[in-house]
């Protein structure tokens, strides 16, 4: 889709293709909806992802709250959205040995546990050897450090969901 057509969208179209372009956050898409036109598919992004950086604290959390779990419940269940099916299975969530499924699942617990919030990676960008390390790694940072790096990740999965929705020349994925 052009920027032309996205420009000339109702609310109700531009919520319909954007809505989760932010896990389950569709206020984000219509939060932006005032900045139209936009410029190009980068323009969309920085609103989105200004939006998010001016949420109180108890938002951020929020936002990360509203991410379903890698290889959790959700996706076992065959719950999880388009989006989120499509990217766990690119990082390889849907083969996991039993061993790794297992210390997948204590981590996550243990994350949710310290943090009040899940993990999030952008699970495009990363494998599942990355997302396991990512995971460890992050587990011993503070609560601030976490919801930061976390809400870098959710911009990260928002600019590949948008990239695949807007024709863009080059726009490099951030
Ligand atoms: N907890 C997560 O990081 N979830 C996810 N990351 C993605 O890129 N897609 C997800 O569903």
């Amino acid at each position: 889709m052009q920027m032309s057509e996205v420009n000339a969208m109702n609310y109700e179209e531009f919520i319909a293709v954007f809505g989760n372009t932010v896990e389950h956050c569709s206020l984000c898409a219509a939060a932006v909806w005032r900045y139209r036109p936009f410029r190009d598919v980068r323009h969309l992004h920085d609103e989105i992802c200004k939006f998010l950086d001016d949420l109180p604290l108890a938002g951020r959390e929020g936002v990360l709250r509203s991410h379903p779990d890698l290889a959790g419940r959700l996706a076992k269940e065959g719950k999880l959205t388009q989006e989120s099916q499509m990217e766990q299975r690119a990082a390889g969530m849907g083969d996991l040995t039993p061993k790794e499924s297992t210390d997948l699942a204590i981590l996550n617990f243990s994350y949710r546990e310290k943090f009040g919030f899940p993990f999030v990676i952008c699970a495009r960008r990363n494998k599942k050897e990355a997302i396991m390390e990512g995971l460890k790694t992050r587990l011993n940072n503070s609560l601030e450090v976490e919801v930061e790096k976390g809400l870098e990740e959710v911009k990260k999965i928002c600019s590949l969901r948008l990239l695949d929705l807007v024709e863009h020349e080059g726009v490099k994925n951030r």
